[in-house]
């Protein structure tokens, strides 16, 4: 593994290039930053780089657009791509066009150079612009969420695509575990094929195995002709095995056995069938804890369990919810609905909720206020109505009434108190107060990460340091745990 090589640093935001050069250069490498795709293909002749890191939206057009080429005719290099549009579609088109690493903005300046040391040590897999992937439909995905948590997900799911592991979804009811698994299908190589969905939980137990591995004519009582399982209507394609931790234990047996010979045989027959079909499973249930129990076989666990993507709910992701909320009014409206907006002080009130079902509560919620409510806009009036209010802890109903009430009343006293003053600074003097705060609770929540405080803050990098010297804040002090 080489320790050291030669990075091409490549995006338009000066105070980026100057971060992650500078960390890059402390670690021994050679860096040269550009600011466009022309400054970019400039370089990469004259200085032949051994790793890329390409930001997408650059002023002379999109980043990905020519990373395949360069790759073509650049086999030894590796490329990270940085992108602020952190959506399912960037992370995919990152890894169709064979880089090595996608890295949603703001990033993590640790994960950055070690993405970088691990560039330096393989080489890019450069498989992800193979033939049957060009063209694929990505607008209309159907995840939505630019949550870090999400941004995972994504990564994940762009990595899977051209193969046919193994997959298990987790994650609590409505946290979109089904969604996922089609998005992996009907964007994988096997899109042409069918999708097949079979629930556990919502087939009595002894009809399970009839229905995964079809059934003959006699089988049993009722079974009048031959029927194929879901398996076999899978065919090519992929089957979704939901609610896996609901599966009775011979069934469990036999679905093993069935994946480990790629083939089925039929309730009461004896002839096997081929089956080529990519598994994904999911559960809301812990599976090592029902191992432990003696309640699911850890061969199989282990069979399905290749590629795990865990959805967090959705009281862990915050901030998706508005996203969530918008894209769900936006979609009524296009079932015909009447279009609703969002007034801010419910979007606050969205925020603050636990959402115990997830993003089906979420959903339903919004499919309802569509109907129901008579106002174009809605407020918090409304949802107070709709959420079980008690449960809303009273200091989240809504967080910026308390800021407003705090902010009124210190005007007032500071205005009782130097009415007649005219030298006043009011402005300044209620930002020196609160934008300390700010800061404060920001960068302690990135681990002292400036990058990533100057991203949630919306503020530029250097804008941040400025501040952080202005109010004298030690960064190094505001670090979780240090
Ligand atoms: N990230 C998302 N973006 C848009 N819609 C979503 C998202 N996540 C979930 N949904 C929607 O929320 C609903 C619930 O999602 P889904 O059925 O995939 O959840 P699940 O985890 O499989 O739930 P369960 O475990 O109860 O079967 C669906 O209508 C789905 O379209």
């Amino acid at each position: 593994m080489r320790a050291t090589g030669a990075i091409l640093v490549v995006d338009d935001d000066p105070a980026i290039c100057v971060v992650v050069g500078e960390a890059l250069r402390r670690q021994g490498h050679k860096v040269k930053t550009a600011a466009s795709i022309r400054e970019r293909s400039a370089l990469i002749d004259s200085f032949t780089p051994d790793v890329l890191i390409t930001d997408v939206m650059l002023p002379d057009g999109d980043g990905l657009d020519g990373v395949a080429d360069i790759l073509d005719r650049n086999p030894d290099l590796n490329v990270i791509i940085l992108s602020a549009q952190n959506t399912l579609n960037t992370a995919i088109r990152a890894t169709e066009k064979g880089a090595f690493e996608y890295l949603p903005k703001p990033f993590d300046l640790n994960e950055l150079t070690r993405a970088v040391s691990d560039a330096l040590g393989t080489r890019a897999p450069a498989d992800g612009a193979e033939e049957g992937h060009g063209g694929l439909p990505h607008d209309g995905l159907p995840l939505v969420g630019r949550s870090p948590a999400m941004q995972e997900v994504y990564r994940t799911i762009a990595r899977v695509l051209s193969n046919d592991l193994s997959i298990l979804v987790l994650g609590e009811s409505g946290t979109g575990k089904e969604l996922v698994a089609e998005a992996i299908h009907s964007l994988g190589q096997r899109r042409t094929k069918p999708f097949i969905a079979i629930n556990m939980a919502a087939i009595p137990r002894e009809l399970i195995e009839a229905e995964l591995f079809g059934y003959e004519k006699g089988a049993f009582t009722g079974a009048q002709v031959r029927t194929a399982g879901k398996f076999e209507q899978a065919q090519g394609g992929t089957l979704f095995l939901d609610e896996i931790g609901d599966m009775p234990m011979e069934a469990q047996t036999r679905l093993l056995r069935v994946l480990q010979s790629g083939e089925v045989t039929t309730v009461g027959g004896s002839k096997p069938v081929r089956v080529n079909v990519r598994i994904i499973a999911a559960t809301n249930k812990h599976l090592p804890q029902l191992i432990e129990e003696g309640r699911f076989r850890q061969d199989l666990y282990y069979r399905l369990n290749v590629v795990p993507i865990a959805l967090p709910p959705l009281r862990e992701r915050r901030e998706d919810v508005i996203l969530l909320a918008r894209h769900f009014l936006e979609r009524a409206a296009q079932d015909g609905l009447p279009r609703k907006a969002l007034a801010e002080d419910a979007a606050q009130l969205l925020m603050a909720w636990h959402w115990p079902g997830n993003v089906r509560e979420l959903q339903n919620m919004m499919q309802r206020l569509s109907v129901l409510s008579r106002e174009n806009v809605i407020t918090a009036e409304m949802l107070r109505h709709m959420l079980p209010i008690e449960h809303v802890p009273a200091d989240h109903a809504a967080p910026a009434d308390h800021l407003i009430h705090a902010v009124r009343d210190w005007a007032k006293r500071q205005l009782g108190i130097g009415i007649s003053q005219p030298q006043r600074a009011l402005h300044d003097d209620l930002l020196a107060v609160i934008e300390p705060v700010l800061l404060e609770e920001v960068l302690s929540s990135v681990d002292g990460n400036q990058i990533r405080a100057a991203g949630l803050l919306g503020i530029n990098r250097n804008t941040l340091r400025k501040k952080l010297t202005d109010y004298g804040l030690d960064p190094l002090q505001l670090r979780l745990g240090d």
